[in-house]
């Protein structure tokens, strides 16, 4: 049996080799395991010397080189552009994708934006507004989801493309109430969607959510799950908004799978 490596242990470990020297993938899940540790340590009240030490390993990599670790992600070559999948699945459903040209472009949303010429911007389907906590391009605002308001404008749909997995826990069920909310009023006929992309372990190898789990907490947002797809690395969902959002979210953690090789990843949600 695999012996379970801490978020912890693998920070350690990761900082014995230089920030500079890391690539791709691993400079991504490097940074996450930084983000995440800075979590941790925040939680439990660190020493704040301790949450400094994290926050220079941050600054060593530097937002500028994670967001063109995620952009080469999304590199057409490498088959990561996760809105090629989000197109196939609007265009095949005509719930979502209306044959009236009046209808188009839907006005999307992309959340975590670090990319203007991937799949949902260039397919001709969508107006696609940009944001991100720091933007990369001129097309790409730099806004937190958190503090977009409604009266800026209300969408067809939104994109929340491995965005969850890196906003710290206790942001999540937040940012899954603002889409909600930044979304056109639920519609079971015509409903505006959510686009959900996780890294698959979120949900295959979780101690506390799996994908009922996740279908179940999203459900109280006003979401119901019409397609997905996972793959060894990613899952996507496609959600329909098609009831209200629940005014009293409620989700106790549980563990739904034990095992020491699983990790932590869960959306904390707590009752209003
Ligand atoms: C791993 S990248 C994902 C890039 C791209 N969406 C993809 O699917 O490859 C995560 C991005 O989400 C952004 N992000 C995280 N929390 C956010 C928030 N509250 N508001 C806006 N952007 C956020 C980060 O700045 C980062 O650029």
């Amino acid at each position: 049996m695999r012996r379970p490596v801490s978020v912890k242990d693998r920070v350690a470990k990761q900082k014995q080799a230089h920030p500079k020297g890391l690539k791709g993938n691993k400079l991504i899940r490097h940074y996450h395991n930084l983000l995440k540790e800075k979590a941790r340590l925040t939680a439990t009240q660190a020493p704040v010397q301790q949450i400094q030490d994290v926050e220079q390993q941050l600054e060593a990599i530097g937002i500028d080189a994670y967001q063109k670790a995620s952009q080469n992600g999304q590199n057409s070559q490498k088959g990561g552009d996760s809105s090629k999948i989000l197109v196939e699945w609007i265009r095949a459903d005509p719930s979502f994708y209306s044959k009236h040209p009046n209808d188009r472009p839907q006005q999307m949303l992309e959340i975590g934006s670090v990319s203007v010429d991937n799949k949902c911007s260039t397919c001709g389907l969508f107006s696609v507004t940009r944001i991100d906590l720091h933007s990369s391009h001129p097309l790409i605002q730099e806004q937190d989801v958190l503090t977009r308001s409604p009266k800026q404008g209300q969408f067809h749909g939104i994109s929340c493309s491995l965005v969850l997995n890196f906003a710290p826990p206790n942001l999540r069920a937040q940012i899954l109430w603002k889409c909600s909310q930044l979304l056109l009023p639920p519609n079971s006929t015509h409903p505006p969607w959510f686009f959900l992309v996780l890294p698959a372990p979120c949900v295959t190898n979780s101690r506390y959510m799996d994908g009922a789990t996740l279908h179940s907490i999203l459900h109280h947002f006003g979401f119901t799950l019409r397609y997905s797809s996972i793959s060894k690395k990613i899952a996507y969902y496609l959600y329909a908004y098609d009831h209200p959002c629940s005014t009293n979210l409620s989700w106790k953690k549980k563990i739904v799978h034990d095992g020491p090789s699983r990790n932590n990843f869960f959306i904390p949600c707590l009752s209003s």
